[in-house]
């Protein structure tokens, strides 16, 4: 056993503090109050007893985490934090599996891409991610208005001219004369093909319409939200090829999945066969992901002819082309979408974590429940959507002959969800052994984790690690 996952005793004067920890009186239902992770044996800590952990990657906006009550969470960095988190907040930061403790729960992106996440290995563990639909579009939209302005005049260049002329004392004599070097096109009545139409996709593709641009796209999974924000007369296209064909702007926003296209990835689907369809002088604007282009073949679109890239990712072959202009990752660089996103990754992780609800997740299925009322307790199960799993959950709930008030089954690809509301109080006077019912269900096969939301905050958890319990 792996010193990561070493379950940790139970503490019985714990189980007593339950009652004043979640402000309602469970004082004769045994809920199982195990803590869980390596780093709370000492009970020190940010992860005392009675309040949530939350660890965080990168700077995450103030104004998010405050949405975090200081009374039942505690919030560090995940850098030198001495106790286990119950959930993690990231931004870009490439998180590890070797990063998420046992006692994870959840994870959230406050942004809209996950690929810094190892999704598909949090649905095979039973981990929902979740993410900020939207929360930073409007930011990354505005970068991509100032991207199309860059590509159609050379600010950059004549900038950059500007300084050295002032550094030779040559600024006014030479105005005039070089201004002819940095001759540019206006956007009005150009084209512009945007691939990916989600929410800054379909933004962009509306600004640029308003702008007097000409705008086509492409977009395989284009959902009705989305499709009722386009423009009404753009041209949607049938594949990528056809969609960039006689644009002279072409915006990728699309997430970038692993894998090649052949492979259902989307890892360099801007490669030569894309670029053969360019007009020569095409702009391409990358806000989306580095790893969408190919740098080779865009390095040779750009020696081949007037076109121009233009990107807030690093390119390894094409970063010094004269034709190329690379930003920082600045797409989502705003106070507004910082403070949006980070505010909406904190209430979705409450919601899951308090409630047991999913909303926004990008592996789980969605799922909204009623308010649970008093003396009810609230169990959540993790399982591998196999056949039987369901049945087998609920007869060890039968077997304790424990009335059901509530019982919610949801699943989406290879996990299913299952929310079970037990009214323990009416039927046995609060005698439910709570930890031996969660240690059987946990134990089923099929079963990944199991959730008692009710008694101490962060306690409660249970994992099915390849046979063992881990609490
Ligand atoms: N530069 C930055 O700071 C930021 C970059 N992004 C990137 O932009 C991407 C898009 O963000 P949102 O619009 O908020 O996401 P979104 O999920 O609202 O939209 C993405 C759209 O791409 C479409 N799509 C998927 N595969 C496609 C394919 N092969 N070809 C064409 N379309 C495809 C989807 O159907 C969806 O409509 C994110 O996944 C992320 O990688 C997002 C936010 C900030
Ligand atoms: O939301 C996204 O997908 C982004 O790329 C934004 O990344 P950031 O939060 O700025 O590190």
């Amino acid at each position: 056993m792996s010193a990561l996952i070493r379950s940790v005793a139970r503490n019985v004067a714990l189980r007593r503090s339950a009652a004043s920890a979640s402000g309602r009186s469970f004082s004769s239902i045994e809920v199982d109050h195990y803590t869980s992770g390596k780093r709370n044996e000492g009970q020190g800590g940010a992860s005392q007893p009675g309040k949530y952990a939350i660890q965080t990657f990168n700077k995450i906006s103030p104004i998010g985490l405050a949405r975090f009550p200081e009374d039942i969470y505690s919030v560090q960095p995940a850098e030198g934090a001495e106790s286990p988190a119950h959930a993690l907040l990231l931004r870009s930061h490439k998180l590890q599996e070797t990063e998420i403790d046992v006692s994870v729960r959840a994870i959230a992106r406050c942004g809209a891409g996950t690929n810094n996440v190892p999704v598909a290995r949090m649905t095979e563990i039973g981990i929902p991610v979740f993410n900020t639909p939207g929360a930073n579009a409007n930011a990354v939209k505005e970068l991509i208005l100032c991207g199309l302005f860059l590509g159609s005049r050379r600010v950059v260049d004549g900038i950059n001219h500007m300084k050295k002329l002032g550094q030779q004392g040559l600024a006014k004599e030479r105005v005039e004369k070089d201004k002819a070097m940095f001759g540019g096109r206006e956007l009005k009545g150009k084209t512009l093909a945007v691939v990916g139409l989600g929410h800054i996709g379909a933004g962009a593709a509306r600004d640029a319409t308003a702008l007097g641009m000409n705008v086509q796209g492409y977009d395989p999974g284009l959902n009705v939200e989305s499709a009722l924000k386009l423009p009404r007369d753009m041209k949607l296209a049938d594949s990528i090829a056809s969609s960039v064909t006689n644009a002279d702007y072409i915006s990728l926003n699309m997430p970038y999945i692993k894998g090649t296209p052949e492979e259902g990835g989307t890892h360099g689907i801007i490669g030569r066969d894309v670029l053969a369809h360019f007009k020569q002088d095409a702009v391409l604007l990358n806000f989306a992901r580095g790893e969408l282009v190919d740098s080779s073949a865009m390095k040779e679109f750009l020696d081949s002819g007037n076109g121009r890239y233009i990107s807030d990712f690093p390119d390894d072959e094409c970063w010094d082309h004269p034709n190329a202009i690379l930003l920082p990752h600045l797409g989502a660089s705003t106070e507004e979408a910082e403070d949006q996103a980070a505010a909406m990754a904190a209430d979705t992780i409450r919601e899951y974590i308090e409630r047991g609800n999913i909303r926004n997740s990008v592996n789980f299925p969605t799922t909204q429940l009623s308010e649970r009322g008093e003396d009810i307790i609230r169990i959540s199960v993790i399982n591998k959507n196999i056949p039987g799993c369901l049945a087998k959950i609920t007869s060890c709930i039968g077997e304790m002959d424990v009335n059901i008030v509530q019982q919610i089954n949801q699943s989406r690809g290879e996990i299913a969800y299952n929310v079970i509301d037990l009214d323990v109080k009416t039927d046995h006077e609060g005698k439910v052994n709570l930890t031996k019912l969660q240690r059987e269900i946990t134990m089923l096969d099929g079963v990944l984790s199991s959730r008692i939301l009710s008694g101490i905050r962060g306690a409660g958890y249970a994992r099915n690690i390849d046979g063992d319990y881990h609490v």
